[in-house]
């Protein structure tokens, strides 16, 4: 069976009072399609997820975004209401008879059976991540957008996060939108990486995952310093210079 791309954006056009932020960008996600954002800090990432999301009413524009109805959203802080318990959380808002039976399951999928009437406060960072991750796939999204949802959290947190997130991924397989700054986490998650420069994709490379460490590690290393030549970094560390990002581009 043929399906096509459950987001389709054409020619999206956003600014903030004058300044341009999305400039034209189009971009199809294919259903369960895992994709990564990179982009240099301004490049518009945030803007396009919020676009995508319906949440950017402060900005004006234009272009076609075709989305589909079921959409979560996770952001860096985990945005749990502090006077409802765990339970209470995942499960706000979602109707049915059986909405308490479904947000306990989310709870164990993400490692939390039994914490449900625990208040959010009682929880470290990456509990309280893992909270919100249920609250969105609890709603079963064809959508999963996600803002820096590890930004906050140490790194052993957040290589744990990443287990979890291709777990529940593999279980629910929405399609993902992640927004990241880390070029490694990038590689370990997604299928398919976009880089984001002045409003515009500069780059969009497929990311296979290899069943041999040798042929991981080398797609790895080369993939790691594409990416960092199109992020304007060389592979000594230091800044490049336009020309040199403009033809890595
Ligand atoms: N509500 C707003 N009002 C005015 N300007 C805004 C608003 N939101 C974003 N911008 C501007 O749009 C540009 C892009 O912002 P955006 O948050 O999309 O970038 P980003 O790539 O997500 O950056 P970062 O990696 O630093 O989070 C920035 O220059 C920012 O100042």
């Amino acid at each position: 069976m043929h399906t096509g791309p459950i987001v389709r954006v054409r020619n999206l056009v956003r600014r903030f009072t004058v300044k341009g932020v999305l400039n034209g960008l189009d971009l199809d996600i294919a259903p369960g399609e895992f994709i990564a954002l990179l982009g240099r800090s301004g490049s518009g990432k945030s803007t396009l997820l919020r676009a995508i999301a319906d949440l950017d009413h402060e900005a004006t524009g234009s272009g076609d975004l075709f989305v589909p109805e079921r959409i979560s959203v996770v952001f860096q802080d985990s945005r749990l209401l502090p006077w409802r318990r765990l339970i209470d959380n995942v499960i706000l808002g979602l109707r049915g008879s059986d909405a308490r039976e479904r947000g306990l399951k989310a709870l164990a999928e993400v490692g939390l059976a039994g914490r449900e009437t625990a208040w959010p406060h009682e929880l470290s960072g990456g509990e309280q991540q893992r909270v919100a991750l249920a609250r969105s796939l609890v709603r079963d999204p064809e959508l999963l957008l996600a803002d820096e949802p590890f930004g906050a959290l140490d790194a052993l947190t957040r290589i744990k996060m990443h287990g979890l997130v291709k777990r529940l991924v593999s279980i629910h397989n929405p399609a993902v939108l992640l927004v990241t700054h880390d070029v490694d986490e990038a590689i370990a998650l997604a299928d398919r990486i976009i880089v984001l420069d002045q409003g515009v994709i500069v780059a969009d490379l497929p990311n296979a995952h290899h069943d041999d460490d040798i042929e991981q590690l080398e797609h790895t290393a080369a993939t790691r310093r594409l990416l960092l030549r199109h992020l304007g970094v060389g592979h000594d560390g230091r800044a490049l210079a336009p020309e040199a990002v403009d033809a890595a581009h």
